[in-house]
């Protein structure tokens, strides 16, 4: 049974969703204290949230259960993602699902703040009729400037094209053709824009880069009574910086959805003054956008509990159920191969890996594929889980490097994935396929050509190529009661005579005697045990 814990206020067709799931189970808490929220998450398997719930470094560390947070909205700003990501937490959020929301309020807010609707409708509910204290300002003809042009900065800027302004924006990331389309007077340098506008509208995420983006600076060099919205994250326009503007009467006023805390604290100057028009981050609150998030995060949630789907994760290569799907066996092939390396390797300094992918397997998402075999090799060192979520990240903070290269050409395989390992002892080199979907084969180990399972406990054994040498290991294990369901046997010229190599599948792990036994064989070379996921485990490169 999963835990879902749900600690923001959800709109209830996402909580009948999860819990439409028999899997799991609901615990919905919204407004949950962080003291609390750290103690629940230890039993937790995924959590969903709004922007209310502030999952910090400190609440997230050491939270071995959690796999998966889902975000019912767009901004991951209260989500520490590095930590997160370190320890393997997909976070995923749902951004097409408030976009017209938050662009209509912002249009609102534009609105409001241009005809004085606020503070005139708080002089009519105080009984009076003051007609002389409210001038506002028409909309049609005003040049609007557009900070951030994702999906709300898009679709503020398609209504404001509606009420007859000109549009002005403002994004490095868009092309002058796509502006073009959408009737954007496209700046690359923002300084130039801001001189132009009535109106400046910021639709940025908050990041190192946005965060102060409009401080006193440029506050001063806007065109005086310019109005200023925000309805996309406190701290975008630099708060005091705005109060100080407001107060000196060169910006006429400002309309802000959001806030750098949130609450705002006791006596906070902005939302004091007559000239702000100020709401309680509600652009999202509409009942259609908080159901199609709540869906959505539900759905997110569940699906990767018990479908082991990733949809819209901030934090790793994004992919879809589908291509998942499809990569599925490859990237189990890939984290079963880096798991067999790290024990061929044990007790050797790893100091990098390479992987060759050929055949079908390079149309796949070979990123992807390669972050599960470094899943697989870091996963028995390391005591947290490694997925393909955090795999790169351990990889690079051990300055462990891992190249891939890749040929859609097949050699004698439609399909091979090879891995080679470098240590201080030299390179060894292991390779693998896929014979069907569902089975997985190991056919190289260095210098070795065979066909071996890929799962449960192995016994490889270097022998040399003499008559009796795989009797005589069988009748060890048949005497010691270890049963063999598979083997194979390798050599490295098509001769009898030279080295070979054994490997045997065993349905129960042999005794130290048994293993002694075998060793003590004058043509064994060398043996391991070793032991991977039985066929059709959970996937731990997905941290399940
Ligand atoms: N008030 C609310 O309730 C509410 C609701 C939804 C979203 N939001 C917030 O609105 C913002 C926009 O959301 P979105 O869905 O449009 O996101 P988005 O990712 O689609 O768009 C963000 C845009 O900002 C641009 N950008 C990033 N850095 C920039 C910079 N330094 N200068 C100029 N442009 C930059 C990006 O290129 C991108 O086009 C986010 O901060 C989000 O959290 C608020
Ligand atoms: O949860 C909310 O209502 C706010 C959502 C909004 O800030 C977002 O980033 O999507």
């Amino acid at each position: 049974m999963y835990r879902v814990l749900v600690t923001d206020s959800l709109s209830q067709q996402g909580l009948d969703l999860l819990k439409s799931f028999k899997e799991i189970e609901v615990v919905y808490s919204p407004g949950m204290k962080p003291a609390d929220l750290k103690v629940a998450l230890k039993d937790a398997d995924g959590i969903v949230i709004r922007s209310g719930t502030k999952l910090t470094a400190d609440v997230l560390d050491g939270q071995t259960r959690l796999k998966v947070i889902a975000r019912a909205g767009v901004g991951v700003d209260n989500v520490d993602l590095p930590t997160a990501t370190r320890q393997g937490i997909i976070v995923s959020n749902t951004p097409d699902g408030n976009t017209i929301s938050t662009a209509e309020h912002s249009i609102a807010m534009m609105m409001a703040l241009c005809k004085c609707i606020g503070p005139a409708s708080q002089t009519m509910r105080e009984g009076k009729w003051d007609r002389k204290s409210f001038t506002g300002a028409q909309l049609a003809g005003k040049t609007v400037g557009v900070i951030g042009l994702g999906r709300i900065g898009i679709a503020v800027a398609k209504r404001c094209r509606g009420l007859e302004m000109t549009v002005l924006g403002y994004d490095p990331f868009l092309s002058e053709e796509k502006a073009a389309q959408l009737g954007i007077e496209l700046y690359r340098d923002l300084d130039a824009m801001l001189v132009k506008c009535d109106i400046l509208t910021v639709h940025t995420p908050l990041t190192e880069e946005t965060k102060g983006m409009i401080g006193a600076k440029r506050l001063a060099a806007l065109k005086k009574g310019v109005r200023i919205v925000n309805c996309a994250r406190g701290g975008i326009v630099d708060e005091e910086a705005l109060a100080d503007a407001i107060e000196s009467g060169h910006v006429g006023g400002a309309a802000l959805d959001v806030f750098t805390k949130e609450p705002p604290p006791e006596g906070f100057r902005l939302t004091k003054l007559p000239q702000v028009l100020s709401t309680p981050h509600l652009a999202a609150s509409t009942d259609e956008a908080q159901e199609q998030v709540a869906l959505e995060a539900a759905d997110i949630v569940a699906n990767f509990l018990t479908k082991n789907e990733i949809r819209s994760a901030v934090n790793m290569v994004p992919i879809s159920g589908k291509e998942l799907e499809a990569a599925r066996s490859y990237l189990d092939l890939a984290y079963r191969l880096g798991l067999l390396l790290a024990q061929l390797t044990k007790g050797e300094s790893v100091k990098g890996a390479r992987l060759q992918f050929k055949g079908d397997v390079a149309t796949k998402p070979v990123k992807l594929i390669a972050s599960a075999f470094t899943s697989g090799l870091l996963s028995a060192a390391l005591d947290t889980n490694v997925s393909i979520v955090n795999a790169d990240m351990n990889a690079a903070d051990r300055g462990l490097p891992i190249t891939t290269i890749s040929s859609t050409e097949a050699g004698a395989f439609a399909t091979l994935i090879s891995v080679t390992a470098e240590t201080d002892k030299g390179a060894k080199t292991i390779a693998g396929t896929t014979f069907g979907n569902d089975f997985l084969r190991l056919v190289r180990i260095d210098d070795f050509q065979l066909d071996s399972y890929l799962d449960g406990l192995m016994l490889i054994f270097w022998h040399k190529d003499v008559p009796g040498v795989i009797g005589a290991i069988g009748t060890a294990f048949g005497k010691h009661g270890v049963n063999i369901s598979h083997m194979a046997v390798g050599r490295k010229s098509k001769t009898p005579g030279g080295g070979a190599v054994a490997i045997l599948n065993l349905d129960n792990k042999p005794s130290e005697e048994a293993l002694k036994e075998v060793a003590g064989h004058p043509d064994i070379l060398g043996l391991q045990l070793v032991s991977l996921p039985v066929a059709g485990a959970p996937l731990p490169w997905l941290g399940l």
